[in-house]
């Protein structure tokens, strides 16, 4: 599905990575490690096509992406004045999602909290609003940047199932973060300007 050959990218003449090299295919989840400014959100950003300064090659073997990719950002992009159930109707309205608002919400536990206005909401059910979409996606292909952050155990280990779950049924799915997903993880791993696949 993705193809990245020699790619190389460097920001504020800091080598972030080089010589990347990859295939990812359908039904495998890629997490991306590295430390902070290690250039992960970056290499995310050229996936999705938000960012072209880059050297190299970066290839999807999809014909219209934008149309079967669902990129979550490092902010849960979320509007503070709408609820829950608001935010997430409009998130799918935006991106042609559709299906089960309800039992989206109460997948990520937010059940009960749907009329609250986001700003009165924690980070991490803030997070969990725009998780939300994940369990209403039937996108090939996903591109998660930090989805752990914020989010307790019981959150952790639905949001594992869920990424799961999405692999079995042929997503490509491809996270930041320091957090292991159960099961076969492929893994790249960004440090000192190298990117080195390690499982
Ligand atoms: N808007 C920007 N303009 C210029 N340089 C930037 C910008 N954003 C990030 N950088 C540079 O790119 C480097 C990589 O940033 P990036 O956000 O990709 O790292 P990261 O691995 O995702 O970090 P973190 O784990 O902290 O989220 C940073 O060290 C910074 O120097």
């Amino acid at each position: 599905m993705l193809t990245l050959a020699s790619l190389a990218c460097e920001r504020d003449d800091r080598v972030l990575f080089s010589g990347l090299t990859m295939q990812a295919r359908a039904g495998e989840i890629w997490q991306i490690t590295g430390a902070n400014g290690a250039g992960k959100t970056t290499l995310l950003r050229i996936l999705v096509g938000l960012h072209g300064f880059y050297e190299g090659r970066c290839q999807w073997a999809i014909p219209r992406l934008q149309e079967e990719l669902l990129y979550l950002g490092h902010q849960p992009g979320i509007r503070e004045e709408l609820s829950a159930e608001e935010n997430l109707r409009f998130a799918c309205a935006l991106n042609g999602q559709a299906g089960d608002l309800m039992s989206a919400l109460q997948a990520v536990g937010l059940r009960g909290f749907e009329d609250v206005p986001a700003a009165h909401l924690s980070a991490g059910q803030k997070r969990r609003i725009a998780l939300a979409r994940l369990w209403l996606s039937r996108k090939r292909v996903w591109v998660l940047d930090e989805p752990y952050t914020a989010i307790d155990q019981h959150g952790v280990e639905s949001l594992d199932a869920c990424l799961q779950s999405a692999a079995g049924q042929g997503t490509l799915v491809i996270y930041t973060s320091h957090h292991r997903v159960d099961g076969r993880v492929r893994r790249l791993h960004l440090a000192g300007g190298q990117a080195e696949v390690v499982s």
